[in-house]
């Protein structure tokens, strides 16, 4: 579903990415993990196609990001969560969902009975769908942020640290959702500084270092590596 084949990127002189190269099968759930500063968002960008990348490829469902477009990822199949969630505060939580309905272009969806999907999924959205989303919660503003994600059916959702500023009965509360959607049959890449969690959950991870992909490998063994065990455990 994802493919990045050595990706490298800078900002302005100065390299960021380097020779990074990822990918997330369908039905996978993958981390993405790294220090502050070590290119997590700036990879998320690269995936959405915010950054152009100096070299390498970036593939969606087969199709290379740069030819595609930002506009048009949605309706390959993919769902994003950017970092610090990105709604429009000024509309209503519905308006925003609606949005990103049309922006997934899937003549197959009725954007009613996937709003009621989605509020099946957040309880906690199902009473507040007229509220203006800048004036709700961190927390439920997360719950949004993930369903805005959702409400085209992706078959990719990509994460950027969508626990940040949670609290702990709501990351367990988030987390058990993403199971959820995983296990519907949805690849997604998790990109995540709550490293325990984050590979508690996935099955694979990569170790994002100073741009540099550090390592990589099944859950379980990272959780009993040195170097992660060191940096967050
Ligand atoms: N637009 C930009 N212009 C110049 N430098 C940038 C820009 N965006 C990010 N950087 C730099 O690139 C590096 C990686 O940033 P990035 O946001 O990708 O890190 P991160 O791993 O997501 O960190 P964090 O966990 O703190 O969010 C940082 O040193 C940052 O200052």
């Amino acid at each position: 579903m994802l493919e990045m084949n050595s990706v490298s990127t800078s900002y302005g002189s100065v390299p960021m990415l380097r020779d990074v190269s990822l990918q997330v099968g369908p039905s996978e759930m993958v981390c993405l993990l790294g220090p502050n500063g070590a290119g997590k968002s700036t990879t998320f960008n690269a995936i959405c196609g915010l950054l152009r990348s100096d070299s390498g490829s970036i593939r969606i469902a087969g199709q290379d990001v740069k030819e595609c477009g930002t506009e048009r990822l949605a309706s390959l199949g993919a769902g994003f969560v950017p970092e610090g969630r990105r709604l429009f505060p000024t509309l209503t939580v519905r308006e925003n969902l609606r949005l990103a309905f049309d922006a997934a272009r899937n003549p197959a969806l009725d954007f009613e009975t996937q709003l009621e999907r989605m509020a099946d999924l957040f309880p906690r959205i199902r009473e507040r769908l007229g509220q203006k989303a800048g004036t709700m919660s961190g927390g439920e503003q997360a719950m949004v942020a993930l369903a805005r994600a959702l409400i085209g059916d992706p078959r990719l959702v990509v994460m950027d640290e969508p626990s940040l500023g949670l609290s702990p009965k709501l990351i367990d509360e988030y987390f058990q959702i993403v199971s959820r959607i995983r296990d519907e049959g949805k690849a997604v890449l998790l990109i995540e500084q709550n490293a325990e969690t984050a590979l508690s959950i996935a099955e694979r991870g990569y170790l994002l270092i100073r741009g540099k992909i550090a390592l990589s490998g099944k859950s379980s063994d990272l959780l009993q590596d040195d170097t992660i065990r060191h940096l967050y455990l």
